[in-house]
Formats: C-alpha cells, sequence, structure tokens
C-alpha cells in the first residue's frame, strides 16, 4: 500500500507529519503560504519532489488566505535551499500568481507529473537490481507524492523478482532511513535489514550488496549531484568495492544553470538535529556538532543516472543534455 504524505481538501493542504513517523499518524492543516513554508522548513514534509509540491500548493493556499503573491513565492523559497525540486515548482506558479483557479490546476499537474515520471523511474531502476541492494535516506512515497524515485525502483524489482532483500540505511541524524524507508517498505512487504551508516562498508566487504541506489536532491549538468549527508561516502565505497551506483531523480531535479556540483547549496541545520534522538540528549550539553544536511557526489562515481526517461551513462554532460533537449 502506497503512502500519500499529504492532501487538499475545503481550502487546506493537510501534511503527514512525518517527524512523528512510524509511530503516529498527525496532520498538520496548512491554510496559508507561511504554515506552508514552516512545515518545509522543519521537515513536517520532507524529501525534493514532496517539497515541490508542497510549495506548488502553499501558493494555492496564498491565494485563499489573501497573501500577496510575491511575499508568499519568497517565504516558500525561503523555506530549504537544497532541492531544486522547490524552486522549480515555484517557477511553474509564477506566471499564475493573481488567479486562483490556474493556480490550483498547475498545482495539480505538477503533482500528477510526480506520479507519472515516477512511474517511468521505477519501471527503469527496476532493469538495473538484482539481488541485494543497499539504499540511504528515503525516496518512497513519502519522499515524493507518487511512487517514489529510488524506492520506487526497489519496490518495481522486488515485485519483478529481482531484488531479494534491502539494506536499509539508518540515515543520521534525522534517521529518515529507519522511520520511513523501514516504514514504507514494510507496508510494500519488501524483505530488508536495518543497518547503521556505519556498517554500509562491512556489508559491501562480505560481498553482501550488489548494487546502492538513492535520490538526488540537485544534479548539475555534469552529473554532479547533491544527496543527503552520507551519500559521498556511499559512493566511495561502492567503487572501492565494484558494486554499481546509481543515483535516481527526475529531470525536474537537475538545476540546468548549474554545469558542476561546486555551486550547489548546502543546507545547514540544527545543531540540535544531532546531539539529541527524539527530545533525549546523546551528548554532553551545549557541545559543538556540525549538520550539513547534504553532501555533494562528483560525476565520476557514478554507474548511471536513473530517470524517467532511462538509465544514462557517461559522459554525463552529454546524455543528461539529451535527455533534457538542450544542446
Ligand atoms: C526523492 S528524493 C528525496 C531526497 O530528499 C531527502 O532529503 P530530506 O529528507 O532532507 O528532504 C534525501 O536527500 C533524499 O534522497
Amino acid at each position: 500500500m502506497r503512502v500519500v504524505p499529504f492532501r487538499f481538501e475545503e481550502n487546506t493542504f493537510w501534511l503527514l507529519d512525518q517527524r512523528k513517523l512510524p509511530f503516529e499518524e498527525v496532520w498538520v492543516p496548512c491554510k496559508s503560504a507561511q504554515e506552508t513554508a514552516l512545515g518545509i522548513k522543519e521537515m513536517v514534509v520532507r524529501g525534493a519532489p514532496a517539497i515541490g509540491v508542497t510549495a506548488a500548493y502553499g501558493m494555492v493556499l496564498a491565494h485563499l488566505s489573501g497573501e500577496k503573491p510575491a511575499q508568499a513565492d519568497a517565504l516558500l523559497r525561503q523555506s530549504r535551499p537544497t532541492a531544486v525540486n522547490l524552486f522549480y515548482a515555484l517557477d511553474r506558479m509564477k506566471p499564475h500568481w493573481g488567479n486562483l483557479e490556474a493556480s490550483l490546476q498547475e498545482a495539480k499537474a505538477i503533482w500528477t507529473e510526480v506520479e507519472a515520471t515516477e512511474q517511468a523511474i521505477s519501471q527503469h531502476g527496476a532493469r538495473v537490481l538484482k539481488g541485494q541492494v543497499l539504499t540511504h535516506c528515503n525516496t518512497g512515497p513519502l519522499a515524493t507524492g507518487g511512487f517514489g524515485t529510488a524506492l520506487g525502483a526497489i519496490i518495481e524489482a522486488h515485485r519483478q523478482g529481482r531484488v531479494t532483500h534491502v539494506w536499509v540505511d539508518e540515515t543520521r541524524p534525522y534517521l529518515q532511513g529507519a522511520r520511513l524507508t523501514a516504514y514504507e517498505l514494510q507496508k510494500a512487504g519488501v524483505p530488508a535489514t536495518l543497518i547503521t551508516d556505519n556498517m554500509a562498508a562491512y556489508q559491501m566487504g562480505q560481498g553482501q550488496v550488489d548494487a546502492v541506489i538513492l535520490g538526488t536532491d540537485r544534479m548539475a549538468l555534469n552529473g554532479d549531484f547533491a544527496n543527503k549527508i552520507g551519500t559521498y561516502g556511499l559512493a566511495i565505497l561502492a567503487q572501492y568495492h565494484g558494486i554499481p551506483f546509481y543515483p535516481a531523480l527526475p529531470l525536474s531535479s537537475v538545476d540546468p544553470r548549474l554545469e558542476s556540483g561546486t555551486q550547489i547549496p548546502i543546507e545547514e541545520r540544527s545543531a540540535r538535529e544531532v546531539t539529541f534522538i527524539r527530545g533525549q540528549p546523546i551528548a554532553p550539553e551545549g557541545f559543538p556538532a556540525a549538520h550539513p544536511g547534504f553532501d555533494v557526489t562528483p560525476n565520476h562515481l557514478i554507474t548511471g543516472i536513473v530517470t524517467e526517461k532511462g538509465v544514462l551513462y557517461p559522459p554525463f554532460d552529454e546524455s543528461l543534455r539529451a535527455a533534457l533537449g538542450i544542446g
């Protein structure tokens, strides 16, 4: 059964509070762009495509709540910096400022496209997966509002009998893997085992990993990409062990303004998300903690890029441009 992270009802955009999953299913109402921006910033909803859909409906709510579109747009753009889907969605909403009905139709289109592209991503991705697969963070329906990207491919590959087992990185510090990917794979009936992030190398060394597939928050035109912190290390481990390594993404997650990943903004989140787990301290009070939310993986560590137009192979600056239809 597919989990849906949000719904639009009675002029309210309801967010399934992902901070409380898998232990409680709590819905948070958003009635304005301001409330929506806060929901994104505080990761009530998270995941690159899901953030884009949510921002689009935030602009619909701006029209319903009487907020000025320009101010609503600015608030939403400031909510989180790395996932390009948020900016892609807001750019698509801009021509409809002042027109509620057109804004609603565009937001619905953005959500519908997420579902359509992810069916294709899942099919293309399933073809390159087999045996035991390792994944990082959460890239299922909770992260997208559709079928998922990397996790969509994993679930489809299991349905086809290709994937037999999944290693789920817990993904410190926010634990998207332990809390959300485990929750989604359990609902999907896919055999999986939770590991701490520092166990990935061991499992690879034991020959227990046949492929790595994970998500993308922003990709440059040469294939360098930003994803959840820990991705870069997994890419190096996969290359060392000769294991295929695949980022999965809709082409709307490619930033055509960027020639390489050096310019991708990396979100810094609060140290408290590192020094506390579910409100309990795990370090001396006030001890400093770093919390870059993402890292950038260079294109030479990628085996293939799983998109709705197929799996792209090097040279990525050519195959990505061809897939995007740009020179
Ligand atoms: C389907 S891409 C999901 C992508 O977003 C996650 O980040 P966050 O949970 O902080 O929004 C992570 O990077 C995933 O790969």
